[in-house]
This record gives C-alpha cells, structure tokens and sequence, in this order.
C-alpha cells in the first residue's frame, strides 16, 4: 500500500492589492512537515475555491483532511454572529471551500483533523458560534487574545495554559494524564458548541478547548491548540498526529481506487 493523502487547506493571500493584486493560496510549512514527517503521508494542497472545488473527486481520492489554522477570522453570517469588529481579517474564499466540506468528509467516514481555525470551522460547521473578541467578549485572558505576530516563534507558540482533558473520549486515550500544557494563539473560541460534538478538553476557564464528532466512523477531532508545532517535543501533540495517521492509513486499506 502507498501512502496515504492527506489534503491540507491552505488560505488567501492578496498582495499589491489595487489595480495590479496578485492571489496566493498558502499554507505554513508547520502544517506540511507533521503530515510528511510524523504520518509518513503525501501531503496535497488545498486551494480555497469555493464552488469550483469538486468535492465528490477530492473526498473520493483523499485519506485524510487537515484543515489549518489562518488569522483570517470566519465571516460571523456564517453562525447568525452580527456584524464583525472593524478591522477583522476575513477570508471568504476559505469559507466557502471549507464550511460546506466538513460535513461530507464525516458523512463519507473520511479522517478529519481541525486546527485553530480549523477547530472553529468545524464547530460552526456543526452550527455552533464563536465569540468574535475573546478578551472583550468574554473576558477570558488566558488565550494571547490579542496577538503579536512579531513575536519570536518559540514565544508566541509556547504553552502557556493547561488542558483538562474529558475522561472517556479520544484525547484522553491518547495521552497519560488528565491535565496538559498548551500554546494558544487565537483572538476567537467557541460560545455555542455545534450539534453533535463531544467535548474532549477545556481549557481552566471553561473554554472548549477540543472536541470530536459524535457517531463520526473514523477520527474526526479539533483542536483550538497547535499541535504542529514542534510536535515531537510534546507527548500529547504526537501522539495526536500519530492517531490520525493511524486512522488515515486504515482508511486506505480499506478504500480501493
Ligand atoms: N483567526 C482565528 C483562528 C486562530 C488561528 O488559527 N491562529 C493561527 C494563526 C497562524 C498560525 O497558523 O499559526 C482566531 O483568531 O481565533
């Protein structure tokens, strides 16, 4: 058997924006390297192309879906959030690709990991909300709400608060203790959990921290952390990728094409 595929979603990024814009689609080297190095997959770039993407050919042909993180923020129509804060990143392209996406890689027993962004697509894709302002909102200070994207790497993807990992769900399968350390860089969470997802770990101010669907036939989990970086050096964070592949190569095995 060959490796699995694992499609990444990668976001938009507009430059010399004006008359003569040029498009990116993107994705950070941090989300390839634990698919290529950790899971022993082929990693397949997503491009965010709303209604153009056939999606029946991409899930037919895929092992595994990792949807990344991004600082653009979910446009609020898409969980009945009001208006958005003036300012506030948007990528529409991204959610028009992955929104309608999520459901079908569950219904079709396709892998699925959320990160970060990733974790509230999927969370509003359940029909859950988010809290637009964490740190006005809701007042919860623990998660580098406001973040500094000038900060050196290691400091801003430190761990900086612990997890309390649900007894009897997936995440604590994988890992040995009830409590974790993660990083958190995120200006957004969850306010309304989507139907049918099982809370796996909050964070100490009540924050879900993750989740996974219910009744889902394969792995099919979010996570508001960032378990790509330097996964290795965090038990739980490799052991995290190392269930996905887990279930991405028994999906393989059993889907001939
Ligand atoms: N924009 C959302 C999601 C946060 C997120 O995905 N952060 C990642 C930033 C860049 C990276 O991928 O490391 C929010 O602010 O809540």
């Amino acid at each position: 058997m060959g490796r699995p595929v694992i499609a990444i979603t990668a976001e938009t990024l507009d430059k010399h924006k004006g008359q003569n814009s040029t498009r990116y689609y993107q994705v950070m080297a941090k989300y390839v390297a634990p698919v290529v190095e950790l899971m022993g997959a082929l990693p397949l770039l997503l491009p965010p192309l709303g209604d153009q993407l056939d999606r029946d050919t991409l899930l037919a042909r895929v092992d595994g879906v990792l949807l990344t993180g991004g600082v653009s923020n979910i446009e609020p129509h898409h969980y009945q959030g009001g208006q958005s804060y003036a300012g506030c990143p948007h990528d529409p392209n991204r959610d028009a690709t992955v929104l309608p996406l999520i459901k079908e890689i569950v219904a079709r027993g396709v892998p699925l990991f959320g990160i970060c962004r990733g974790f509230q697509e999927m969370n509003v894709a359940y029909g859950g909300s988010l809290y637009q302002q964490l740190h006005i909102e809701a007042d919860l200070a623990l998660h580098n709400a406001v973040v500094d994207f000038d900060a050196p790497a290691d400091a801003l993807y430190a761990d900086v608060h612990d997890l309390h990992i649900e007894p009897g769900g997936l995440l604590a399968k994988i890992t040995d203790g009830p409590v974790q350390r993660v990083n958190s860089i995120h200006g957004q969470g969850i306010k309304q959990l989507g139907n049918g997802l099982t809370v796996e770990g909050t964070s100490p101010d009540g924050l879900v921290e993750a989740f996974s669907v219910a009744n889902a036939k394969s792995f099919a989990l979010g996570a508001q952390w960032h378990p790509e970086w330097k996964p290795t050096q965090n038990s739980m964070y490799e052991a995290m990728w190392r269930a996905f592949a887990d279930a991405a190569r028994s999906y393989a095995a059993t889907h001939q094409r």
